[in-house]
């Protein structure tokens, strides 16, 4: 057995012999503790025969415990200074790739096809760079890459965003544009000293798992985006007035706007953060005629 790479001696021992110092604008607070890792990695639930991407594996805390408990990692790190560090920690797997790039840059179906040839079952396991947390689950989400799901440590206020359910104050078009792909759920919340550095603010595990068929079936999911993103510009604004200013730089036809809502069913007094994502989609598909283009 290996010693742990998260443990604080044994992290400060590897940022001291590769005199490692911390980027903050790179996200990098890295986890310290073996206990918070193996919990992760037990929520994505790999078998022998998965395979698990990780996006900025730091100095390999998380990525030995998923080289451990899966048939191939591939980790993408865009620090540059990390490599040689992670040449050295991670040399007792022989499972492990790590890809030197900017996740946001990467064509991941390709990697994923030479890399995992005939792996079936792949998860996204990280812990994000807070910074771009939005931009790579997005980004790995309309990429509709081949993956069952992700388990990924983030900022707690963007969890409760993701995960959110209609009717309460974090439900947003963030929870609609994830929810759209993934059943969501927060996995565990996790305190600030099982990082180092530790960060300013509270962070929590998510569970995303791909939908089969998405939630509900629209004729243009652009433009479903493009409604919820109008339809929470301003909270407090009724689901009318904020069409009216959000569609068509604000010279959308209000006429038509209530005829869209009438055959949404929905009352033009609600607020977004009111409607479900079937709501939603019944509305955008009410919309499409007059104000998709
Ligand atoms: C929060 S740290 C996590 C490190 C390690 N996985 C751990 O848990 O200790 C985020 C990592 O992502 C890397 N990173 C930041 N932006 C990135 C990007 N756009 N693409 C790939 N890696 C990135 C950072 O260099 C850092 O290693």
């Amino acid at each position: 057995m290996y010693k742990d790479i998260a443990t604080p001696i044994r992290t400060q021992e590897i940022l001291k012999k590769y005199g490692f110092s911390f980027k903050k604008s790179l996200g990098q607070n890295f986890l310290i503790d073996p206990n918070i890792l193996r919990n992760i990695v037990s929520h994505a639930n790999l078998t022998e025969n998965s395979g698990a991407i990780e996006v900025g594996p730091g100095i390999g805390a998380l990525t030995e415990h998923l080289a451990r408990g899966a048939k191939k990692v591939v980790s993408f790190e865009i620090d540059q200074r990390l490599l040689p560090v992670l040449e050295d920690t991670l040399s007792p797997y022989d499972n492990v790739k790590v890809v030197h790039s900017d996740i946001l840059k990467a064509d991941v179906e390709k990697v994923i096809k030479e890399e995992m040839p005939g792996i079936e079952d792949i998860m996204v396991v990280a812990n994000l760079p807070y910074y771009v947390t939005t931009p790579i689950l997005m980004k790995l989400l309309n990429d509709r890459l081949p993956i069952r799901g992700f388990v990924v440590m983030m900022q707690k206020e963007v969890a409760d965003r993701i995960t959110a359910k209609p009717g309460t104050k974090a439900y947003g078009s963030l929870s609609i544009a994830i929810q759209y792909y993934v059943k969501a759920d927060i996995a565990m919340v996790v305190p600030k000293t099982v990082f180092m550095p530790q960060p300013n603010v509270d962070s929590a595990v998510i569970r995303l798992i791909k939908h089969d068929e998405p939630p509900v079936k629209v004729i243009d999911e652009d433009f479903l985006f493009v409604v919820t993103r109008a339809s929470f510009a301003q909270r407090r604004k009724t689901i009318l007035n904020n069409l009216q200013t959000g569609l068509q730089n604000g010279k959308a036809n209000k006429d038509k706007i209530l005829e869209a809502l009438e055959m949404a069913n929905i009352e033009p007094t609600r607020r977004g953060e009111t409607l479900s994502i079937q709501e939603f989609g019944k509305l955008a598909d009410a919309l499409h005629p007059t104000f998709s283009k």
